[in-house]
């Protein structure tokens, strides 16, 4: 295929603050993006280091993109967008070379399909896992938090089931039944994913102990001995009532996808619960003198 005919696809960039970030990435939707992926110190792709994050926003074709740069220069000049495009489909796999087998946690080594079969850690496993454009590679802090928990809780958890809210690729699901977990329900609210949780189920065996299916805390009914959730805060607050209520009496829930500055107000929502969940344990990743980008997760005893 020649250059001309190759597909092109536009990209706005912009580096911001990590507390700007949630709002321009809105900014960039009403502007018309197709979709805004945030890249920082944490992410496969990294950001412009130094605690900042890098938006990228694609856009249809390029004249949706310089009207969004344009959108962006007036709301505030000193925002600096620029447009990249990129030229043909390679990219989309791109990310595929820095995602090189590694330890997730002390008893789970991730791997992806296309490498040889890392050793697996003693007394552990080898959980291999092609994310696609479902989040979810265990390289984020937000996962990487909750396996960490899910691990230290392994007695715990052997032979429960558990429910994985916003389960993206499907790791957790994955880390808890390698770790005993009898069966899991992965839900998720974005259909797109669902396919790859069960192509990684299959790909480790586990097809028959894994539920995947389209849906929010309010599609589910059953009550759950384990509930995980690494979303965000803002979904997670809305969401208390509901994760309340799937968390069997004498259950556990852990709460990822929370910056350090919310930390207090999670903890607050969650223990004021008709069930009352009470705060167990935190883990914290990133720099805790920075509120706005250390990222914590939250076990609750039921
Ligand atoms: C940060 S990713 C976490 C993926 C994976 N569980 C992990 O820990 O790496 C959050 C996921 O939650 C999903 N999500 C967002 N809001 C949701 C909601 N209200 N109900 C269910 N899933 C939601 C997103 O589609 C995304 O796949």
């Amino acid at each position: 295929m020649s250059v001309e005919s190759e597909p092109r696809y536009p990209f706005v960039i912009v580096d911001v603050s990590a507390e700007e970030s949630d709002e321009l990435a809105a900014t960039l939707f009403e502007l018309g993006a197709s979709g805004v992926e945030e890249r920082d110190d944490q992410t496969l792709l990294r950001g412009a280091g130094a605690g900042r994050v890098t938006l990228v926003a694609s856009f249809s074709d390029r004249a949706e993109a310089e009207a969004a740069v344009e959108g962006l220069r007036e709301i505030d000049a000193a925002l600096a967008p620029r447009i990249e495009e990129v030229v043909g489909d390679a990219w989309r796999d791109a990310w595929k070379e820095h995602f090189a087998p590694f330890a997730l946690t002390p008893r789970i080594t991730v791997a992806p399909p296309w490498v040889e079969a890392p050793q697996a850690p003693e007394g552990g496993h080898v959980l291999w896992l092609e994310p696609g454009r479902a989040f979810g590679t265990g390289l984020h802090a937000t996962t990487s938090l909750v396996a960490e928990l899910l691990d230290a809780h392994a007695e715990q958890l052997a032979g429960k089931p558990l429910l994985d809210v916003g389960t993206g690729s499907g790791i957790l699901a994955f880390v808890a039944l390698l770790l005993g977990a009898s069966r899991a329900v992965a839900v998720d609210n974005d259909p797109d994913v669902i396919e790859v949780v069960q192509e990684n189920a299959a790909r480790n065996g586990l097809e028959a102990r894994v539920e995947a299916r389209e849906a929010t805390s309010e599609g589910v009914k059953e009550a759950f001995p384990w509930v995980v959730a690494n979303i965000e805060a803002r979904v997670l607050r809305p969401m208390a009532e509901d994760l309340g209520r799937l968390v069997a009496p004498g259950g556990w829930l852990i709460l990822s996808g929370i910056l350090e500055s919310e930390h207090d107000e999670i903890v607050a929502r969650y223990g004021e619960l008709p069930r009352g969940l009470r705060h167990v344990e935190t883990r914290r990743r990133g720099d805790a003198a920075s509120a706005d980008t250390a990222w914590v997760a939250i076990l609750f005893a039921g």
